[in-house]
């Protein structure tokens, strides 16, 4: 799954998703609270009409129309969203509309002692789903100062009469519904919470994945490869172990470009890569130099290892059966360096450069070592030379 897919929205809840304008979809952190705030106004598009119905069923018609008014602002608001993808502006007015309908049922309901006090929470709730912490503790900073308020109006008998027939079925329903709605839309606000993290994690893992793979050959990059060797360079000074650095080029690789085209190159380059990875450790570093140029760091080996390695390496190229090239082969050219103790990486890649224009100078298609005093084996010695 490519990186930008895994990010796309692939919500099981389709009428969230009808809802969702594409502009917030593109970053995660959007799509999450534009969910979260979907997700309140269709509990709120649910819950309305019921209040509507319960507040008519109790004699009081007034506060019915301003929950069914409510109801019809909520689908504006809605609608607002999926037009105009402002999250911000559209969050405050829906927040904000539910407080002021709030405050409206608390007039016409008994004042302090009306059940929808308790209701005036939801909008901290919504404000911190839909716009983070900042946006939650306005919304309870809010209430905080509207309550004494309502409290100071009602000692001063600000309030009418409550029309409601019956007070105490109303504050049962109330109390039975808010207990209900906060728990379903926890638990989907916690669903969509989780959801996102898992599709963070993913894109995250991706994104480590692109940042260290050469995108052409698949094998690691020259950053990665670097790294390695640095990190490989520490552990054998450490353990007094060996470890051999060996440049790899590609011999007259401009040729098949110019003959075949670059996407045949291209090819080439992915077939070698291909063909010296099977064959490494894997304990070993095999990454993309730059060019037609790769860089291979042989853990635990010492030279002598190395070049029969690399030599078996620069034989199994050779034989490589290139379609794309009308059945010519490719050869490779390496220069190889064992590291020496106090050495820097600098340092003995400039060994295994020289290692290897000198692979380069003698002909290409061969193995040339930084040191050939620690190379023991002289029946390599036709494929093998050495420089200083
Ligand atoms: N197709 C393809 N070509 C590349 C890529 N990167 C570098 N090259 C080509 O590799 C060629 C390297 O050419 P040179 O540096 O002259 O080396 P060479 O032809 O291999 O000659 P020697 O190394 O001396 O054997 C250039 O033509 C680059 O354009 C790549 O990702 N894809």
């Amino acid at each position: 799954m490519g990186l930008r897919q895994s990010l796309v929205y692939q919500r099981r809840f389709p009428l969230i998703r009808l809802l969702l304008p594409q502009a917030l979809l593109e970053r995660p952190s959007d799509m999450t609270r534009a969910e979260n705030m979907v997700t309140a106004m269709l509990l709120a598009l649910a819950v309305l009409p019921f209040y509507g119905a319960v507040y008519a069923f109790l004699t009081d018609h007034a506060t019915a129309r301003i929950c069914y008014f409510g109801a019809f602002c909520v689908a504006i608001c809605a609608a607002l969203l999926r037009a105009t993808a402002n999250l911000s502006v559209v969050r405050e007015c829906f927040v904000g509309g539910i407080f002021v309908l709030l405050v409206g049922i608390i007039y016409r309901t008994g004042g302090i002692v009306s059940p929808a006090v308790l209701w005036l929470g939801v909008c901290s709730i919504i404000g911190s789903a839909a716009g983070g912490a900042k946006a939650g503790w306005r919304w309870t900073a809010t209430s905080l100062v509207v309550v004494p308020l309502i409290y100071a109006a009602d000692l001063a008998g600000v309030f009418p009469q409550p029309v409601v027939r019956d007070m105490r079925a109303l504050n049962f329903i109330s109390i039975m519904s808010f207990t209900l709605l906060v728990a379903v839309f926890l638990v989907i606000y916690e669903r969509i919470n989780s959801s996102a993290i898992r599709k963070l994690d993913h894109a995250l893992g991706l994104i480590r994945t692109l940042a260290i793979h050469d995108e052409l050959t698949g094998i690691v990059n020259r950053r990665e490869v670097l790294r390695f060797a640095a990190q490989e360079m520490m552990r054998s000074t450490r353990s007094a172990t060996p470890f051999c650095l060996c440049l790899i080029d590609v011999d007259h690789f401009k040729r098949i470009n110019d003959m075949h085209g670059h996407p045949v190159g291209d090819e080439v380059l992915r077939r070698i890569a291909g063909k010296i990875k099977e064959d490494i450790r894997a304990t070993d570093c095999f990454g993309r130099y730059g060019g037609e140029e790769f860089l291979l760091i042989l853990t635990d080996t010492d030279l002598t290892g190395g070049a029969e390695f690399v030599e078996r390496i620069r034989q199994s190229v050779s034989t490589l059966h290139l379609t794309e090239l009308g059945g010519n082969t490719v050869t490779i050219s390496v220069g190889i360096a064992q590291h020496r103790q106090q050495e820097n990486l600098d340092q003995i890649l400039s060994r295994a450069d020289k290692a290897l224009y000198a692979a380069k100078a003698g002909g290409r298609n061969q193995i040339v070592l930084a040191d050939l005093a620690a190379f023991k084996d002289a029946r390599k010695a036709d494929t093998v030379a050495q420089i200083a």
